[in-house]
């Protein structure tokens, strides 16, 4: 199977005052085509850093240390300008949490989703309109051809979701990327955007890279999964693997603290006890010995190795699991 994306032994930091944070250290991942990739972890485990060098617009004090992400075998990160404008909104295209990020203001819906089609030089205006109107009977939008002259406030946030998953499906990318669709909505238009991103699932021919720290979202969606701890992927496998057959035990504590997965109705829920290290001076053991219940005075002073659960499919580092 050929992948849309790959990214290979990526490492970044960021230069700050008090030291270099080690923001991502050595990440493999691949997105295979047609397939829905999901990224799941606490907030700090670097999955905006990740989100943000796919599109190669990294903040200005990130040093990328080590390694490639590679679309259709060219590496993002040494891409020239022209391919780089060429491969965002057009190869990769984006979905981020807050909607309002993608549209303009003062523009109306119509003018800038024409706007944004501007490289099908074989679309005249009315066929864009037309191609747009068809997007928007795709995503669930009520009157679309009325709702074209209205400005981004005058939609709900969820519509506003919808508009923006329009936008992106408008430029037929190879590759779609979410970051946190669903945060900012409230539980039923999550459901909502769910079910829509689960309808595009079937009828979009390209990939989806969904990043998100809900293990909800990713259940619904997901064929692979990738779970990621203080800027290190820590497991990865199907949908199955992760949900039936978690081994690392951060995955397994993420599990045990997600509403969704908790069989019984707690009124409070669990957490997992402890933080998140320095990343400016990560433990030289394992990322998470600090707060795994599992820890052996190994974890704590060696790297954990790479453990093989399934012909490298399912794998997942760390000392106390073997095969
Ligand atoms: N521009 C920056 N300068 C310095 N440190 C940064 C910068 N951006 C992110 N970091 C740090 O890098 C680490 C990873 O951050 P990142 O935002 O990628 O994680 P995240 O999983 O997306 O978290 P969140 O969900 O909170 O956004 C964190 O320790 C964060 O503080």
């Amino acid at each position: 199977m050929n992948n849309a994306l790959e990214i290979n032994n990526l490492s970044i930091h960021y230069q700050t005052d008090s030291g270099e944070v080690r923001a991502l250290r050595n990440v493999n991942l691949k997105v295979p085509d047609g397939k829905v990739v999901g990224i799941v972890g606490e907030s700090g485990c670097g999955k905006s850093t990740l989100m943000s060098a796919i599109i190669n617009l990294l903040s200005e004090n990130a040093i990328v240390k080590n390694g490639k992400i590679l679309f259709e075998n060219t590496d993002i990160l040494t891409m020239s300008k022209h391919r780089l404008r060429k491969l965002r909104g057009y190869d990769i295209a984006t979905v981020f949490q807050d909607p309002m990020t993608t549209f303009n203001p003062v523009m109306t819906i119509g003018q800038q989703l024409t706007d944004f089609q501007h490289r099908f030089k074989e679309r005249n205006r009315q066929q864009k309109r037309q191609k747009i109107i068809e997007m928007f009977e795709l995503v669930g939008i009520p009157d679309p051809a009325q709702r074209l002259n209205q400005f981004p406030h005058e939609f709900s946030g969820g519509m506003r979701q919808r508009m923006a998953i329009a936008a992106a499906l408008l430029m037929n990318p190879r590759l779609l990327v979410a970051d946190e669709p669903t945060t900012a909505l409230d539980v039923t238009m999550e459901a909502q955007i769910l079910h829509l991103l689960r309808k595009m699932k079937n009828d979009f021919n390209g990939s989806i890279l969904i990043i998100t720290h809900h293990l909800g979202v990713v259940a619904e969606l997901c064929d692979y999964i990738t779970v990621m701890y203080a800027g290190e992927v820590v497991e990865q496998g199907t949908v199955e693997d992760i949900f039936y057959r978690p081994s690392h035990p951060y995955t397994k504590a993420l599990l045990e603290c997600d509403p969704a997965v908790l069989k019984r109705k707690t009124r409070y829920l669990p957490t997992i006890k402890g933080r998140i290290p320095d990343l400016r001076t990560p433990p030289p053991g394992c990322v998470f010995a600090n707060r795994c219940s599992k820890v052996s005075a190994q974890c704590t002073q060696t790297a954990p190795p790479v453990v093989d659960l399934s012909d490298g499919n399912h794998w997942c580092i760390c000392h106390e699991v073997s095969k």
